[in-house]
């Protein structure tokens, strides 16, 4: 199937537009009439412009308020129409959107309708164009899909057949097992987009909100595998009005709704057996089986003072790179690794970034193919030289610029830590060791730009086998921050996404500090977090004070049994229920750059992160980072 984007959903002017949609991979586009008339060039120069791109032109859209208007209003529709012919022409496209009327002098009725489309199939085809129909959500007469099919199936012209469209559809929670009736032959084009459920406005939910599929609450899904069933195999067209994308940068947002595109039409044809959707085969979403490693890219001058933190956290020094300025940390399941190189990509990072995770190791059943999903999804692969003796491990570019590395339990991959490393027992100069009972990453946090959530959701829902949850807000003293959970079934891999939209926040500090996207905090889980905390004060772990206020709100909302309750306060451990169970939290003290770390005891099947905890958390974090407040410019 032809992959196709109207231009309205990519910024930029209709060169940079092109350029972003032919370089993320599409065949075609929707020619938005608006887009049109802002070039400079003639219809003829246009047209050629977009094919020397290796682009078609699927279809010209929208001509509107066409049909069930009398009298000279109604000649004039159809004069109206006939010029929009000649520039069809002139660019070359042989295909119209016609949407439901919405003026206020248009009558209704199906027959009616059916009529002025049989006249305006008959005038197409005489220049050999043909017409489609699209019910517009808010249309006046006609807002439903099946509607319009009536009217097309009426108008019994060879040249007038049905456009869908997911949002029009799905937005009016029509059901999109009805489009399984429609002979796949009468529909001529498909356009697809998501959007969040926010109640409001159909006409300026679908103006503003729309998204790639994949990135909102719409099931996108079951109405591409309906399209599918009536046999269409013609174009799939992506029809995004976003006020964030029309802000965005070309690229990202082309190469994006590609990788919507192709992660789509993959599910389509795994959940609709038998259709062909015109992709090479890729292997399916990748279960994520935990994280592997973290990776610190950091200086020796630097190091010290991460090292005490991870000391003071109950991690060993278990290991030395055999040949690199490279140390790895241990402490249950948990592996850090701590890089002081001089050269390589670690220490780029440091460069630009300061001390920070560069590095994610994600454990996945089979790294190859991983990497093959991500190629296919348009995923950057990272290389760097590897060194005699090194492993060359699969990896790609993620959050900020970061690295992601994929380990399977291949004796290749696996074996990476006793190959490469020297184990500090045969040493004995081990740092560290009082253990804590911190046995694996519950999460990693990420903190980036508001702007950035929705695309770095995608990259890891279309990639890896992962569900969002819903976005929950934070109140930070000086903004809001907007968190996304994304989850492996069981809880295997756990990502929060971190959008910040002012650099007042201490998300937005962090990223203005660091100049970039990253994790900025790593949550360690533990099977028992009274003793953890006894053990962590043993070994001389600061935790980030919580105020005493907090405890007695506690008291208020929870019937906890004082005893806990006094063990809560003297831990400065937080705590949070869900139906499922109870959370615990433990929070370190922030670097000054503004990391920090969490641990925390999941007990039952809570299922959150705390949310409601949030923004005392990060009142007691800014009082310790800029204790005379940050400034309000
Ligand atoms: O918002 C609109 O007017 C509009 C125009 C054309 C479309 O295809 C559409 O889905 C919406
Ligand atoms: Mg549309």
């Amino acid at each position: 199937m032809r992959r196709s984007i109207a231009t309205v959903s990519v910024p930029g002017n209709l060169r940079e537009k092109l350029e972003a949609i032919a370089a993320a991979g599409f065949d075609g586009i929707e020619i938005f009439e608006q887009d049109f008339i802002a070039e400079a060039g003639s219809p003829a120069e246009i047209g050629a412009m977009i094919r020397d791109h290796g682009l078609g032109i699927e279809i010209f859209q929208p001509f509107r308020d066409f049909e069930g208007l009398v009298g000279a209003r109604r000649v004039k529709a159809f004069d109206r129409a006939e010029r929009k012919f000649d520039l069809m022409q002139q660019l070359g496209t042989d295909l119209v959107l016609v949407c439901s009327s919405v003026a206020s002098d248009a009558i209704g009725g199906i027959d009616r309708a059916a009529d002025d489309f049989r006249e305006l199939g008959e005038r197409a085809a005489k220049r050999g164009l043909r017409v489609g129909y699209e019910a517009l959500a808010w249309g006046r007469h006609v807002n439903d899909h099946r509607d319009a099919w009536e009217v097309v199936r009426r108008a019994d012209h060879p040249n007038v057949g049905l456009i869908l469209d997911s949002f029009h559809t799905l937005g009016r929670k029509l059901d999109p097992e009805t489009i399984r009736r429609v002979p796949g032959d009468r529909i001529f084009f498909v356009q697809l987009a998501d959007a969040p459920l926010i109640e409001m406005d159909l006409l300026y939910w679908s103006r503003h909100f729309r998204n790639m599929p994949g990135e909102g609450d719409l099931d996108v899904t079951a109405f591409m595998r309906a399209v599918m069933a009536t046999g269409y195999r013609g174009p799939v067209s992506l029809e995004i009005f976003n006020d964030q994308f029309r802000g965005g940068r070309p690229e990202t947002v082309a190469r994006d709704g590609h990788r919507s595109l192709v992660h789509l039409l993959d599910r389509v044809r795994r959940e609709e057996p038998g259709v062909e959707v015109g992709l090479p085969p890729i292997p399916d979403r990748i279960a994520a089986t935990g994280i592997e490693f973290i990776e610190f890219a950091t200086s020796a001058a630097e190091s010290g003072d991460l090292t005490r933190q991870l000391a003071a956290l109950g991690f060993a020094r278990t290991g030395r790179h055999r040949t690199k300025s490279v140390e790895l940390w241990q402490q249950g399941k948990i592996r850090i690794v701590v890089n002081t190189e001089t050269s390589g990509f670690a220490h780029s990072a440091y460069v630009t970034h300061g001390t920070g995770i560069c590095d994610i190791g994600i454990g996945v059943s089979d790294a190859a193919a991983t990497m093959e999903r991500a190629r296919a999804l348009g995923a950057n692969p990272f290389h760097q030289p590897v060194g005699p003796g090194e492993t060359d491990i699969p990896a790609i570019r993620g959050v900020g610029g970061s690295v992601m590395h994929f380990i399977d339990d291949s004796a290749d991959l696996a074996g990476v830590w006793e190959r490469e490393f020297v184990a500090e027992a045969d040493t004995g100069s081990g740092a560290g060791g009082g253990d804590a009972g911190l046995t694996r990453i519950d999460h990693l946090g990420e903190t980036m730009a508001y702007d950035e959530m929705l695309s770095w959701a995608l990259f890891y829902t279309s990639i890896f086998d992962l569900v969002k949850s819903p976005m929950v807000d934070v109140a930070d003293p000086d903004g809001l921050v907007r968190s996304q959970a994304i989850e492996a079934p069981e809880g295997a891999l756990r990502l929060t996404l971190n959008g910040a939209e002012t650099h007042r926040t201490f998300a937005g500090r962090f990223l203005a500090d660091s100049f970039n996207s990253a994790v900025q905090h790593t949550a360690f889980a533990c099977d028992d977090i009274l003793a953890t905390s006894t053990a962590l004060t043993g070994i001389g772990f600061a935790p980030l004070p919580i105020p005493s206020n907090y405890y007695d709100d506690l008291a208020a909302r929870f019937d906890l049994d004082p005893g806990l309750l006094a063990r809560l306060r003297a831990g400065q451990i937080m705590y949070d229920r869900d139906a499922g169970g109870e959370f615990f939290q433990l929070y370190s003290q922030p670097t000054p750059g503004g990391l920090f770390f969490e641990i925390v005891e999941r007990r039952g099947t809570y299922a959150g992160y705390g949310a409601p905890n949030a923004p005392f958390r990060i009142a007691a974090q800014k009082r310790l980072v800029r204790p005379k407040g940050i400034p309000k410019s």
